[in-house]
């Protein structure tokens, strides 16, 4: 069938869809699932200026508002640099961002991304 153009995917869309679901399987607890709420972080909005979290990049693909993978990877480590900073080192919280932070950078090398092929070109 002809795919209607609503559902027709730009190809960078395509690619971070997958990107995002491949970091997300790394946040088990998904304490980066949705945005961080003030009532369980106290003074949270105050100390994070510009909170990220996987739901709201997932909106922004969807709003085609990336225009590369490195804005979408700067997203990424916003999130989680937001973890590190507002929890304190030891934290449940800390060391999830440290661990996702890292595991997520590994997905993301040159090398791993290549054999998507020209599209990041
Ligand atoms: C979407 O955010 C969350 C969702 C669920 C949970 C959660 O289930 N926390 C339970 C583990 C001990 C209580 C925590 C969080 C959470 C993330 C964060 C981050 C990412 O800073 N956070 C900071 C302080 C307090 N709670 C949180």
């Amino acid at each position: 069938c002809v795919l209607k153009a609503s559902q027709k995917r730009r190809p960078l869309s395509r690619l971070l869809e997958q990107l995002l679901r491949n970091l997300e399987k790394r946040d088990p607890h998904q304490f980066f699932a949705w945005p961080v709420n003030d009532n369980f972080a106290p003074g949270y909005s105050d100390i994070i200026r510009k909170p990220m979290d996987f739901s709201t990049m997932k909106q922004k693909i969807d709003d085609n508002e990336y225009k590369s993978l490195n804005c979408f990877i700067s997203d990424f480590k916003l999130m989680c640099n937001n973890a590190m900073k507002y929890n304190k080192a030891g934290t449940v919280y800390h060391k999830a961002a440290r661990r996702l932070l890292h595991a997520g950078l590994k997905q993301l090398t040159p090398q791993k991304l290549r054999p998507l092929g020209n599209i990041l070109t």
